[in-house]
């Protein structure tokens, strides 16, 4: 439960690829506009731009995946241990392409977060992710797409609903440019909905 207060928001964040949702959201505490801090940033690529730009923000990041932890359990384990001895209040995923484990989701039943591009229930689900999911909008002759945030579940894209916002699909758009302009969207969509939990408004 996250209660109403002043408290900055710790929020460790999953990443598994580019990170800009990490680093607007990274940017946005820096600035003051989020009383909140980033405590960790968690990615199953070594490689990932996410794990380069925390380190250059200066923010405690982790590579944890099977090539880490070969065994299923023990990667669950594992984050649990990252995510407490970091301090997290509150888990944002953003891009992060793997199925948190049981252990994971029931230490941070309710305080786990993640975006996807797109008016969930449409266009979730497994294979549903970065420009498949553009691409299945657009192929379906969708007029309007959006953001979704939600609590995570067990199975993906199935939780609570938190908060949604609509984006038009223009007559020209390919998938790079609806990509982009939902992408973009996100950046300040998340901020904003982290910015109405910590304050009370959004109550998990
Ligand atoms: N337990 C949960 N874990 C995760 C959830 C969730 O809702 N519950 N959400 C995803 C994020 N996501 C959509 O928002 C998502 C990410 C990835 C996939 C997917 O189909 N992944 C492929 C593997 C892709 C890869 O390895 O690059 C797969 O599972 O075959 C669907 C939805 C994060 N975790
Ligand atoms: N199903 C999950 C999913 O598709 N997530 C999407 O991955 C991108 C990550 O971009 P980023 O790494 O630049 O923040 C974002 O568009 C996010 O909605």
């Amino acid at each position: 439960m996250i209660s109403e207060n002043t408290a900055k928001l710790h929020i460790a964040i999953f990443a598994s690829h580019t990170g800009t949702n990490m680093q607007a959201i990274i940017d946005a505490c820096r600035r003051g506009d989020l009383n909140g801090k980033v405590c960790a940033v968690i990615s199953n690529n070594s490689n990932s731009q996410a794990l380069e730009k925390a380190r250059i923000a200066g923010v405690s990041e982790y590579h944890l995946s099977n090539k880490t932890y070969p065994e299923e359990d023990e990667l669950d384990e594992a984050i649990c241990k990252v995510l407490t001895e970091s301090g997290a209040d509150i888990v944002a995923l953003a891009g992060y392409m793997k199925k948190l484990g049981p252990k994971v989701l029931k230490q941070y039943r309710g305080r786990i977060l993640n975006i996807h591009p797109s008016l969930l229930p449409k266009y979730g689900g497994k294979g549903m992710y970065g420009t498949y999911v553009h691409e299945a909008v657009i192929g379906a002759g969708e007029k309007t797409t959006g953001v979704t945030i939600h609590l995570v579940e067990e199975e993906y894209d199935t939780g609570k609903i938190i908060r949604q916002c609509e984006i038009e699909v223009l007559g020209g758009d390919t998938i790079d440019t609806l990509s982009k302009r939902v992408l973009e969207r996100e950046h300040a969509f998340y901020v904003e909905t982290l910015k109405l939990i910590s304050e009370g408004v959004i109550k998990l």
